[in-house]
């Protein structure tokens, strides 16, 4: 039998959507692990690779349109994805014609919508990030006994810089840093630390993100993922990165913030649900549909990738249109 994949991206944080509803049979986890190892290789993956694969199937939830799961390219599971999420929405928007609906996720049935375009011939998707929490049980954080995370030096990442941990619900380590920081090498060896071998304080990784404050609800971010590496963009990231602009820079609640990333712009809202302190974004951005792949389930099984071509749509060229005229 055959299989189509759909190869999307929110802000250039690109995916392979596999809709398991098509197929007689799910993958097994193991299968599911082994093909997002093989497809999002960029050498030698499927079409060039991608970040990961976002795995849809039924909800057995009464009125979910369907379920994400996403796989992490080295084959890890991630409960959210931000970036992601929107792409699915619109894929199981179009094809149950749908403009509000919930998709299941690890943790929540999360609310998603189609949003007015943020330019002309690009398909923009808004999507609910939540539930938050700063438990160190839910991060899977040890630093120094501490709950949580809050403006705070671990002197054995930096002897510098500050740091922030959130989950919402996966995890991340936000620091704030002037433009040079930013670009520069400190990233990139602090994330791979806590991510590519065992470390002390986050046993099962981080995705870490560096902000710059750019102006009021203004900021740009680049992130580390978990399970990946760099990415262009990481919508949980700018998610988490927004919030804590506002607990901690000034930025506005309900008031739209601008996520520059290097892929890109997203719009994020932070909105507080009641004095509690109980938190919740939105996230606002492309959900760009570059092309479609079709197979048999036996090559994906096999990673016989050999004559795989990308069926291009030509929403990409809009698309750098749009960020070239940012
Ligand atoms: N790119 C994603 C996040 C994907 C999961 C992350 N790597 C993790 O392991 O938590 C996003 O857009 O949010």
């Amino acid at each position: 039998m055959n299989v189509t994949l759909t190869k999307v991206h929110g802000s250039e944080n690109d995916f392979f959507i596999l809709d398991q509803t098509q197929l007689d049979r799910q993958l097994t986890e193991n299968e599911l692990k082994q093909v997002t190892q093989n497809v999002a290789k960029r050498s030698g993956g499927l079409v060039g690779g991608a970040d990961g694969v976002l795995s849809v199937t039924q909800s057995e939830h009464p009125g979910v349109a369907g379920k994400m799961r996403v796989i992490n390219a080295d084959g890890s599971e991630a409960s959210m994805c931000g970036n992601g999420i929107r792409t699915v929405a619109r894929y199981l928007g179009e094809k149950q014609q749908q403009e509000t609906f919930k998709i299941e996720t690890m943790y929540a049935d999360l609310m998603v919508k189609h949003a007015p375009s943020l330019a002309p011939g690009i398909a923009t998707y808004q999507a609910e990030i939540s539930p938050v929490s700063f438990a160190a049980a839910d991060l899977k954080m040890h630093v120094a006994d501490l709950s949580e995370l809050h403006h705070k030096k671990i002197p054995a990442l930096s002897q510098q810089l500050y740091f922030t941990a959130v989950a919402v619900p996966n995890p991340h380590l936000i620091g704030f840093v002037d433009h040079t920081t930013l670009l520069g090498p400190e990233l990139g060896r602090i994330a791979s630390y806590l991510n590519d071998g065992a470390n002390p304080y986050f046993p099962d990784g981080v995705n870490v993100s560096f902000v710059e404050v750019l102006g009021q609800n203004h900021i740009f971010v680049r992130t580390y993922e978990r399970g990946v590496g760099f990415t262009n963009a990481c919508g949980t990231g700018m998610s988490a990165a927004s919030l804590i602009t506002v607990l901690e820079q000034g930025a506005d609640f309900e008031s739209p913030i601008t996520v520059r990333n290097p892929g890109g712009v997203v719009k994020t809202l932070v909105h507080d649900r009641s004095a509690a302190q109980n938190y919740w974004m939105e996230l606002i951005g492309n959900a760009t549909f570059t092309g479609v792949v079709t197979l048999s389930l036996a090559d994906l099984l096999a990673a016989n990738f050999a004559d795989v071509e990308l069926q291009k749509t030509d929403e990409q060229t809009a698309y750098q249109n749009f960020v070239a005229n940012l």
